[in-house]
């Protein structure tokens, strides 16, 4: 039996040798890669906190005291030790382990939003709360060095440091990176205590020396006292976090078990708030992760283990095209500059920052800032876009509203991952964007439905100079261009039915999936008007009189379907006296679990199939021009 196959629970690990801790070490490194590049999944971040997490087990009694991973991607070796070693064969996948962790997986689980910078409030309320309840238990988080670079984290030290007695330990995990280098004042200074590391050190052999003179008592004190300011003023640069009043431990080896533990111990004694300043290596152990220079393994598709060559060819990518026709459209416009929040190359930024690096700005998981910034870069005559995945947005939503459309600021967001995008799972998912942005007054969003349309849009959306642009696109391959046989306004119709009887609007890529229904539907003597309204808020007025010469509306969005587009569109035809029955499919307002974007998609009953069923079952209850025996056809019709 391995040294793994022996750990079941946390408490197993305490009886380890420092030997077999090490050897530990290594099953589990080599246990990480075998399994996550098969599924895919965080690779780096985990390979970096091997010994950091044994370590926490070791120190801390889990889930007594409460152990909290910001963005949570790098909690898989704390799943390993947690009895879930089985379940990584499944790892992301539909119905098996999450890659985050998961409160229905297990009691040392606790976050499940990906969503950074927010452990440390979870730390700071659960540290309220054991102290209002007096109860003698730590909070204690592992939060990143890029985590750090997020607003939320310093207006939860902000309070953490106010609470003297309030145990609450977090071990800044700092790895100097986030995808790629982490940037900023904050990671500069990180590196400044990086780098000077003999504090710690120096202060421990300062100590043994004068407690092995013949100086005792009070005159010992003085001594410790003056030696330990004398090096602390010689070695360490000001820690920012003790001028907020907060105990700093470190800069300690994050994978030397003997340095961890003894800050750990000592942070867990002190009783109060306390940062451990861990620094660790990013894939530690395994070189094409721990050389990652093109943000590869940060999280990583399925790969062979010994080239790092991708299991299989994800064709092109809709990211690839916005990143094509960005850089393009930099070259003809030096007033368009892009803003990333600490994820160049998987928004799509990297070829406009190597042709214009000093328009393109890396702004920290700073998502909030990144919006206000842009709106200041907009007030002074730049056009900015801020790429950014669709969730992540909804943290910038005010942001968005009252820095940048209050002011009618020309600031273009491209949302990456909109809709379903899968292994990722509930937090990850981008299902909110147009329902929150649909409210902003005087936006401009536009669901491009291929390559082609994805380029148009964007540059119609850098050309709109009174107010915000959004665009959003899925987490997915990019299908063939999808060409229409008319534009009315602003809608390309894909398709005129054989009989007016249905106007299908499909939104952003869901126009491939609208135009597989509407054949099924023709078979079945159902006449189906396919459009594409392209930009879907404000809705198009041309939809109106589309609408009013059909007898049923049905829309279909990868996006949720409360105060989404369809929703948009029902409003405006009752605002126009429209009185067509309109249903809408989209995706349900509930959390939906991890699995593949197309897993999920049939989950959500978003498929051509799905689609034709329900409107055959409306256009018999609703417009009478089909019995249910058609619906049964369809049915048998379809693969
Ligand atoms: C609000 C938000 N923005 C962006 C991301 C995407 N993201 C996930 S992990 C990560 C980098 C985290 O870096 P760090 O905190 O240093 O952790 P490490 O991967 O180095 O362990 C980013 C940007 C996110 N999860 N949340
Ligand atoms: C944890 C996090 O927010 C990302 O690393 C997430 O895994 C998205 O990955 P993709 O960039 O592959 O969509
Ligand atoms: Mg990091």
């Amino acid at each position: 039996m391995t040294l793994l196959e022996s750990v079941h629970e946390p408490a197993d690990l305490t009886r380890l040798t420092p030997e077999e801790l090490d050897r530990l070490s290594i099953e589990i490194r080599a246990f990480l890669v075998d399994k996550v590049t098969k599924t895919g999944g965080h690779l780096g971040p985990n390979l970096g906190v091997v010994e950091l997490t044994i370590a926490l087990h070791r120190v801390f009694d889990s889930p007594r005291d409460t152990l909290i991973f910001d963005v949570g991607h790098q909690a898989y070796v704390h799943k390993i030790l947690t009895g879930r070693r089985d379940g990584f064969d499944d790892l992301r996948q539909q119905g098996g382990i999450s890659g985050y962790p998961c409160r229905d997986e297990s009691e040392h689980d606790h976050v499940e939003n990906s969503h950074a910078s927010a452990a440390l409030s979870y730390a700071d309320g659960l540290a309220k709360a054991y102290e209002l309840r007096g109860e003698r238990r730590s909070a204690v988080v592992v939060v990143g060095d890029g985590a750090l670079t997020g607003g939320m984290c310093w207006e939860a030290l902000n309070n953490i440091a106010a609470g003297t007695d309030r145990s609450v330990v977090i071990v800044v995990n700092d790895n100097g990176r986030s995808y790629s280098p982490t940037i900023g004042g904050v990671a500069d200074h990180l590196a400044a205590l990086r780098l000077r590391p003999g504090y710690e050190r120096a202060l421990e052999e300062g100590k043994r020396v004068l407690q092995g003179t013949p100086v005792v008592g009070k005159p010992l004190y003085a001594a410790l006292h003056a030696a330990k300011r004398g090096i602390k003023d010689a070695l360490s640069p000001q820690a920012m976090f003790e001028d907020l009043g907060m105990k700093y431990i470190g800069p300690v080896d994050g994978h030397d078990f003997e340095s961890l533990e003894s800050s750990l111990r000592r942070a867990k004694d002190f009783g109060g708030p306390v940062i451990v300043h861990a620094v660790t290596r990013k894939g530690n152990g395994y070189p094409l992760a721990e050389n990652d220079e093109l943000d590869q393994m940060h999280q990583t598709d399925p790969i062979d283990p010994v080239t790092g060559k991708p299991r299989k060819s994800k064709g092109t990518v809709w990211t690839s095209v916005f990143a094509d026709e960005l850089a393009k459209i930099g070259a003809e416009r030096e007033d368009v500059v892009a803003i990333t929040a600490a994820m160049l190359r998987s928004t799509g930024l990297a070829p406009f920052a190597e042709k214009f690096p000093e328009r393109c700005f890396d702004v920290g998981i700073a998502e909030q800032h990144a919006i206000t910034s842009a709106a200041g870069m907009a007030m002074a005559g730049l056009h900015p876009v801020v790429a950014i995945y669709s969730t992540f947005l909804n943290r910038a939503f005010d942001q968005l509203l009252m820095d940048v459309a209050l002011h009618k600021q020309p600031v273009t967001v491209v949302l990456d991952r909109a809709g379903i995008t899968g292994p990722d799972g509930a937090s990850h998912h981008g299902m909110w964007d147009l329902s929150i942005l649909g409210v902003i007054p005087g936006i401009h969003i536009a669901a491009p439905r291929d390559a082609l349309t994805l380029r148009e849009e964007l540059r119609e959306a850098v050309a709109i100079d009174d107010g915000p642009s959004v665009l959003r696109f899925p987490k997915a391959t990019v299908g063939d261009d999808i060409l229409a046989v008319e534009r009315v306004g602003p809608v390309d119709i894909l398709r005129r039915g054989e009989t007016s009887d249905v106007l299908l609007v499909t939104v952003g890529s869901f126009a491939e999936l609208g135009l597989a229904a509407a054949d099924r539907l023709a078979d079945q003597g159902i006449g189906v008007t396919v459009v594409d309204p392209r930009w879907v808020a404000p809705v198009p007025r041309e939809l109106v009189d589309l609408a009013a010469k059909h007898r049923l509306v049905v829309t279909v969005e990868d996006s949720g379907r409360h105060g989404g587009f369809g929703w948009s569109l029902a409003a405006l035809l009752r605002d126009s006296d429209v009185d067509v029955p309109l249903r809408d499919l989209g995706i349900p307002n509930e959390f939906h679990a991890h699995g593949s974007r197309d897993e999920v998609l049939v989950r959500l009953g978003l498929t051509a199939q799905d689609v034709a069923r329900r409107v055959t079952g409306w256009a018999s209850d609703l417009i009478g021009s089909h019995d249910q025996e058609n619906a049964e056809q369809v049915d048998r019709a379809l693969p």
